[in-house]
């Protein structure tokens, strides 16, 4: 074929499809599709930005209604992760996956087998573990085909669930809204409004409940529910059921938002009734202006991406052998960051998010030029493990 046949063969509709998803991905160095029928996985792997190391993200499975609204949050969440990255200060850069289905119905050893196979093929630019949707043991399936999974069992010689070193980062974070509002980090007979009660989400309600703190809590699971409040009754605490929606009015110091992302919006900042919001749940606005909005209103917001911290300094440390003290000093520090984060917005007189924003940014601005485009031959340091 000659090439003015070949170029009347591209139809218009195809080419202005494909320009639109540069336009979506212009911020983003590259996006992965990953099709594989024999096994029925359909995955997206976005990473944003190497200028720190190879990029460096959880998996989330869900069943998204459209591929756009996967590809959606796949180039949100892996953006954060550039952010989150600098805040923890490690060596990586911003990516993210999704699997496309149902974490119920879905998955298979071979599923997670053949994703093992296309993160792989990046050749060390992508390192994944856990999100929303996924377990450790769905990695022991992949990393027989890849090296590039930090975040496995302890018995595989990782270090283990990450949602621990999170939900710890969320309870330091707290304590440093506690002192920058009260002058002091004690929780006990605080009031907190816990959405998403899953593999974070319970654990911070265990270490409030500890605390003596009393919670009002909701979750899509009815068992997720029940298992809380029943723990709260056992250590004499109180847990009050919330439905839905309605954890947005309760009356509390805290909103912990430990589930989806965009739920802090023009549609629930008005119902809010609380002091501050510290919770788990990526992307928690809906838009960065939101942070404006809750400035305005006299709410406390601490940057999802520097609460959420601890899993990413745990799967980071993991490369270089796990050990939990490490770990364990890393997170605690998260205190001191949201402090810093806090004051420097008070003193520019600007939003949290931005003043965490240009943290971050100042960090990767200054590593530009001295780490070129992620290479795995001249960054020889991240073959530590293998
Ligand atoms: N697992 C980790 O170490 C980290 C998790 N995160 C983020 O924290 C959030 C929670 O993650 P995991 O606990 O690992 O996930 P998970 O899948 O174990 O738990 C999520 C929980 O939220 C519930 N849920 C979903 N939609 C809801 C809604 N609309 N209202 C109330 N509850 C709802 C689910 O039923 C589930 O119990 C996610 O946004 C995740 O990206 C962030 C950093 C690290
Ligand atoms: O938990 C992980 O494997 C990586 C951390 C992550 O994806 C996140 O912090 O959102």
């Amino acid at each position: 074929m000659n090439k003015a046949a070949l170029l009347s063969e591209i139809k218009p509709s195809a080419f202005s499809r494909t320009t639109d998803l540069f336009e979506k991905m212009q911020e983003h160095e590259q996006v992965l599709f990953c099709n594989d029928p024999a096994t029925g996985l359909k995955a997206i792997i976005a990473i944003h930005d190497t200028t720190l190391g190879p990029a460096l993200g959880g998996t989330r499975m869900r069943p998204y209604a459209t591929v756009e609204e996967a590809l959606e949050d796949v180039l949100r969440l892996s953006k954060s992760m550039t952010y989150k990255c600098a805040a923890a200060d490690v060596d990586f850069g911003g990516g993210k996956a999704v699997i496309i289905g149902d974490p119920a119905k879905d998955k298979t050893p071979e599923l997670f087998r053949a994703y093992g196979q296309f993160i792989d093929s990046l050749n060390g630019r992508f390192y994944t573990g856990t999100d929303m949707g996924t377990v450790l043991d769905d990695f022991v399936h992949a990393c027989k085909e890849t090296y590039c999974i930090a975040g496995l069992p302890e018995e595989y010689g990782g270090g283990g669930e990450t949602s621990i070193p999170t939900a710890l980062g969320v309870l330091y974070s707290m304590k440093a809204v506690a002192r920058t509002l009260w002058g002091h980090e004690d929780l006990r007979g605080k009031r907190f409004a816990i959405q998403g009660l899953g593999k974070v989400g319970f654990k911070v309600s265990e270490h409030l409940l500890q605390e003596g703190a009393d919670l009002y809590v909701t979750d899509v699971e009815q068992t997720a529910i029940d298992q809380v409040v029943e723990r709260a009754g056992k250590l004499g605490r109180t847990a009050i059921a919330v439905k839905g929606e309605e954890i947005y009015g309760v009356e509390a110091d805290f909103f912990v938002p430990c589930a989806v992302g965009g739920i802090i919006n023009d549609h629930t900042i008005g119902q809010l009734k609380v002091q501050a919001i510290a919770g788990a749940a990526n992307n928690q606005l809906l838009h960065e202006s939101h942070a404006l909005d809750l400035k305005r209103k006299g709410i406390l917001y601490a940057p999802d991406y520097v609460v959420n911290s601890g899993g990413i300094m745990q799967v980071s440390d993991e490369l270089y052998g796990p050990n939990k003290d490490r770990v364990l000093a890393k997170t605690k520090a998260i205190y001191h960051s949201l402090l810093r984060v806090f004051s420097e917005a008070e003193e520019k007189n600007i939003t949290t998010v931005e003043a965490a924003n240009l943290i971050c940014e100042q960090r990767i601005q200054s590593r530009k030029g001295r780490n070129s485009f992620f290479s795995p031959r001249k960054r020889a340091k991240w073959q530590i493990r293998h």
